[in-house]
């Protein structure tokens, strides 16, 4: 028998996420948030190439690169660092990041390329780790990790990291307006915790309608059901999102809100040409940096 040989580059690419509905409950005691959160991968990507290396070795190329870390707290590089040490191998490996996510803007770019790193990884090192094995990796590396491997559509339990598969009925359009700098998630849900702060904070649920709308493609019905509890915790934070929100709206889009912890945010569009329509009067209100049209949903993390 011949022995299995080891590639010599591996590329993945990797989907952004829009939460189509974030449903947060109280801070448990270990500080996170239980969610309800109905993750859609978005058609915009990072790719992460692995190679063999005499050391781990992160660099980067492409949007806001120097915005990301490309030491050991890259999270590219923890995902490889958590696999090797679980194999009992040296995480010796070259990690070049393509980005074309946006950085730090609620759209779980590093999260993606966790998961993009850990299946990177286990195809060049052959660990032959299995998908679960491979998905509670990801949830130690971070809530939204689990999500950027099976990608599509799902609904997040627990912190996020419980995933159920949803099924989508049809394509919707999304227009994407990225703010200037980045809000942290952490800071975020303390803004959450402080508005909330002396209210009853429901149980998260996601809203039968939203998924009904999923599955039926229809994008009406899901502009009438997007929510997200983060919306007023990220607005407090950058007032100024409020005016990007406008002016989305006021081009057309069915519906608008904030990716998940923002600062960027989402519009949802009936369809190519109305996303058209709405990134051209986004870009010219000058309310946002840069804007950005994708379709969802997506695949996961994909071996190129
Ligand atoms: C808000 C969301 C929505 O999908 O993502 P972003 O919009 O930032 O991308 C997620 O909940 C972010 O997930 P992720 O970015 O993976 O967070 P983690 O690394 O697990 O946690 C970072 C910090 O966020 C807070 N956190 C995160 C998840 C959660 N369910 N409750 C929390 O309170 C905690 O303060 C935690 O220390
Ligand atoms: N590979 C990576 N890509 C992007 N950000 C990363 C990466 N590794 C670590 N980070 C850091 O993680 C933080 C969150 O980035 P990101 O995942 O892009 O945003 P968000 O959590 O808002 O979706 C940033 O401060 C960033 O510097």
């Amino acid at each position: 028998m011949t022995a299995p040989t080891t590639p010599d580059a591996v590329t993945v690419r990797v989907p952004a996420k829009v939460n189509v509905q974030l449903a947060v409950g109280a801070a448990r005691p270990d500080g996170f948030h239980g969610l309800a959160n109905v993750f859609l991968a978005v058609g915009l990507h990072d790719e992460v190439t692995a190679t063999p290396s005499d050391t781990l070795r992160i660099t980067a190329e492409g949007h806001d690169v120097d915005q990301i870390p490309l030491d050991r707290t890259n999270l590219a590089a923890r995902a490889a660092e958590l696999l090797a040490a679980r194999y009992g191998i040296e995480p010796h490996v070259h990690l070049h990041i393509t980005k074309d996510i946006p950085v730090a803007g609620g759209m779980a770019g590093g999260s993606a390329d966790a998961a993009g790193a850990l299946v990177a990884c286990d195809a060049l090192w052959s660990t032959g780790a299995s998908r679960a094995e491979l998905l509670a990796l990801c949830a130690e590396l971070g809530s939204d990790v689990p999500f950027g491997l099976v990608g599509g559509a799902a609904l997040g339990r627990g912190r996020g990291e419980l995933l159920n598969p949803l099924t989508v009925g049809g394509t919707f359009h999304w227009v994407f307006a990225v703010a200037d700098g980045g809000l942290s998630t952490p800071a975020v849900y303390r803004e959450f915790d402080r508005l909330t702060e002396g209210t009853e904070v429901p149980e998260p649920e996601a809203a039968p309608e939203l998924l009904a709308a999923l599955e039926s493609g229809d994008a009406t019905a899901l502009a009438a059901a997007l929510a997200n509890d983060l919306q007023p915790a990220a607005l407090s934070l950058r007032p100024s999102l409020a005016a990007t929100l406008d002016a989305g709206t006021a081009a057309g889009a069915l519906a608008a809100l904030v990716s998940g912890s923002g600062p960027t945010t989402a519009f949802l569009a009936k369809n190519a040409e109305a996303a058209r329509q709405v990134a051209a009067a986004l870009s010219a209100s000058g309310t946002c940096r840069q804007v950005r049209v994708a379709d969802s949903p997506a695949p996961g993390a994909t071996l190129l």
